[in-house]
């Protein structure tokens, strides 16, 4: 299935390049340059530059412009597109029905994996749209539908943000180790095979079994968590969570 992009920024750029195995892959941006760079980074892909007039006709649109450029790039479209995939954070159906043409309105909410193929999508929309969906963002990871857009906004503050702040925690905990007095490199290498077997085990434990498991009575385990309970991250974490939601709310309302 050929795929058609509107954006050049980080998103697009992940997206193109995880589709790129399965499917033909345009990319239409507004940077020359940047779209020439694309080119030579992800061989196989078309560019172009957006017209003034682009032509949208039938085309299966994933369209990974900031939410406030919306207006803006929706004007420069013409044509009905057959199936629209957004990415955007917060915009809703109804607004991307205003907006843009197409035969079929599909939300996403992908995450920056996408590039290494293991994004974590959820998908709402038309149900009629929903098989394709699911096979086109299932080739570039995990494809979770739900059936309400407040359902996405939700998973958006979990699996859409969820990059920056593991991130976060990855390069706090190898700051740690560092502060100890053990080499940068050494510390990241650990982090990453933290981060990458801890994730085999939550395929097929609970949380709170894999915790318990790792904590011996008066051990080292017990010594951190405490400190990270005094440090409330529990409480940061589900706040976090749900300024991250209510920011998708809010920008819905723009
Ligand atoms: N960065 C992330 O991890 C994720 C971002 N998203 C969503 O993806 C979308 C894009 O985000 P990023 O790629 O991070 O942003 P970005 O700033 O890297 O890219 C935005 C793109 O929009 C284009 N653009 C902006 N205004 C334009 C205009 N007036 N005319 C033509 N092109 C215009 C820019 O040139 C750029 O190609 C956002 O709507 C965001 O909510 C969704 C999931 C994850
Ligand atoms: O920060 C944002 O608004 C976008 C949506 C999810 C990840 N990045």
């Amino acid at each position: 299935m050929k795929l058609t992009l509107i954006g050049n920024g980080v998103m697009a750029q992940s997206l193109a390049k995880g589709l790129i195995k399965n499917h033909e892959v345009e990319i239409i941006g507004r940077d020359e340059n940047k779209l020439k760079t694309i080119q030579e980074k992800i061989p196989g892909i078309t560019i172009k530059i957006l017209d003034d007039n682009e032509d949208i006709t039938d085309k299966n649109i994933l369209f990974c412009v900031k939410p406030y450029a919306l207006h803006s790039v929706s004007a420069r479209l013409s044509g009905k597109a057959n199936m629209l995939f957004s990415i955007l954070a917060g915009t809703t159906l109804d607004t991307l029905k205003k907006q843009i043409e197409a035969k079929h309105y599909v939300r996403t909410m992908p995450n920056v994996a996408a590039s290494v193929q293991f994004s974590t999508t959820t998908i709402t929309g038309d149900k009629e749209a929903k098989t394709t969906a699911v096979e086109i963002f299932s080739s570039i990871g995990k494809a979770i539908w739900v059936n309400t857009e407040n359902q996405l906004d939700i998973a958006t503050a979990i699996a859409g943000s969820g990059p920056a702040y593991l991130a976060l925690i990855a390069e706090a905990l190898a700051d740690g180790g560092v502060k100890a007095g053990l080499e940068r490199h050494t510390c990241y290498e650990l982090v990453q095979g933290l981060m990458e077997g801890t994730s085999k085990l939550l395929k097929s434990n609970h949380p709170a079994i894999i915790k318990d498991s790792v904590m011996s009575p008066g051990g080292t385990t017990a010594a951190g968590v405490s400190q990270l309970e005094e440090g409330a991250v529990r409480d940061s974490m589900i706040k976090a969570v749900n300024k991250a939601y209510e920011k998708a709310c809010e920008l819905g309302k723009k």
